[in-house]
C-alpha cells in the first residue's frame, strides 16, 4: 500500500445506481458502480456515448443525486464537498463569459465566494500563469482560440487551489494538433501539482496519455468493466510515449475491454 492509499481515497463510490424518470419509461444510467480514487491519481473514465461518464462526474460535482448508492469526496458527502470548494470542474464547452475579460472570469466563482480584491486578483494571476495564459488577463474569451478558451476554464477550476479537479471531455471538441498539446500541458499540470484528477474522454489515446488509472465503462446502464492501471508508464510523458511498446500495450488493454462491455448488451 502506498502512502496516498493509506490516505484514505479521495472519492469513494459505492453501489452507485442512477435512473432518470421520462415520460417513456426510466432510463438506467449507471448501474451498481464502485469505485475507489486515490490521492494524486489521475483516473480517466472511458466508455460509449451515453454510458453515464457526464452522468458519474454530475454526482460527485453534486450536480445529479444517485437513486441507490454514495459518494463521499474525501470523506464528505457531495453537498459538503461542494459547500467547501473541494474540487474544481472543467466542462465539455469553455463556458466563459463574452462580457468578462479572462481574468474575470477566473475570478468568478472567487466573487461569488466572497473572497476579496486582491486575493482574487492573485489566485487568478497564478492560475492563469499555470496554463501558461499570462498577459491574457485583459482579453475577451472571443479574442482566444478554443485551446485558449479551455485552457482559460482550467484556470478558472485551478483558481480554488482544491486538490481534486473534475474534468468532462475538455479538449473533446479540440483539433487533434491543439489537443495534443493540451495533454501534455496537462499532464504537466498534473505532475507539478500534485492533485487528484477525474477525467472524462472518448480517445483511447488520450486516457492512457494522461492516466494513472483508466476505469473502463459498458454500455447504458454504464457498469465498470474493467480498471487498467497505466502507473507502469513513465511519470514523465513526453508525447513519443504513444509509439512505444508498454503504452500501445495498456491501449490494447483498454481497447479489449470497450469490446468486453460491449459484449453485456
Ligand atoms: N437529466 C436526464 N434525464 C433523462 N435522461 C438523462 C438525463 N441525463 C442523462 N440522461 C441519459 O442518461 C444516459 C447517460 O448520459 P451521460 O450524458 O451521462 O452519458 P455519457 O457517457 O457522458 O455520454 P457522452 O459520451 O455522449 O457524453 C444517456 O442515455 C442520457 O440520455
Amino acid at each position: 500500500m502506498t502512502p496516498n492509499e493509506r490516505a484514505g481515497p479521495a472519492i469513494a463510490i459505492r453501489s452507485l445506481s442512477v435512473s432518470f424518470t421520462t415520460p417513456e419509461g426510466p432510463i438506467h444510467a449507471l448501474q451498481d458502480v464502485d469505485l475507489d480514487v486515490t490521492p494524486g491519481d489521475f483516473v480517466s473514465l472511458i466508455g460509449p456515448s451515453g454510458c453515464g461518464k457526464t452522468t458519474l462526474m454530475r454526482l460527485v460535482a453534486d450536480l445529479e443525486r444517485p437513486t441507490a448508492g454514495t459518494i463521499s469526496i474525501g470523506g464528505l458527502a457531495p453537498e459538503q464537498a461542494r459547500e467547501r470548494r473541494a474540487y474544481g470542474y472543467v466542462f465539455q464547452q469553455p463556458a466563459l463569459y463574452p462580457w468578462r475579460t479572462i481574468e474575470r472570469n477566473v475570478t468568478l466563482p472567487l466573487e461569488v465566494m466572497g473572497a476579496p480584491k486582491a486575493e482574487r486578483r492573485e489566485r487568478a494571476r497564478k492560475s492563469l500563469e499555470q496554463v501558461g495564459l499570462s498577459g491574457f488577463e485583459r482579453r475577451f474569451p472571443w479574442q482566444l482560440s478554443g485551446g485558449m478558451q479551455q485552457r482559460a476554464s482550467i484556470a478558472r477550476a485551478l483558481a480554488f487551489d482544491a486538490g481534486l479537479l473534475l474534468m468532462d471531455e475538455p479538449f473533446g471538441a479540440l483539433d487533434e494538433i491543439v489537443r495534443d498539446r493540451l495533454n501534455v500541458e496537462l499532464h504537466e499540470l498534473w505532475e507539478r501539482t500534485g492533485k487528484t484528477a477525474l477525467f472524462v474522454t472518448h480517445s483511447i489515446q488520450e486516457a492512457v496519455f494522461l492516466s494513472t488509472k483508466i476505469v473502463v465503462m459498458s454500455p447504458r446502464p454504464g457498469k465498470i468493466v474493467e480498471v487498467i492501471d497505466a502507473s507502469s508508464l513513465p511519470r514523465k510523458r513526453a508525447l513519443e510515449l504513444r509509439e512505444t511498446p508498454e503504452f500501445l500495450e495498456v491501449a490494447r488493454r483498454v481497447r479489449d475491454g470497450l469490446r468486453a462491455g460491449h459484449a453485456y448488451d
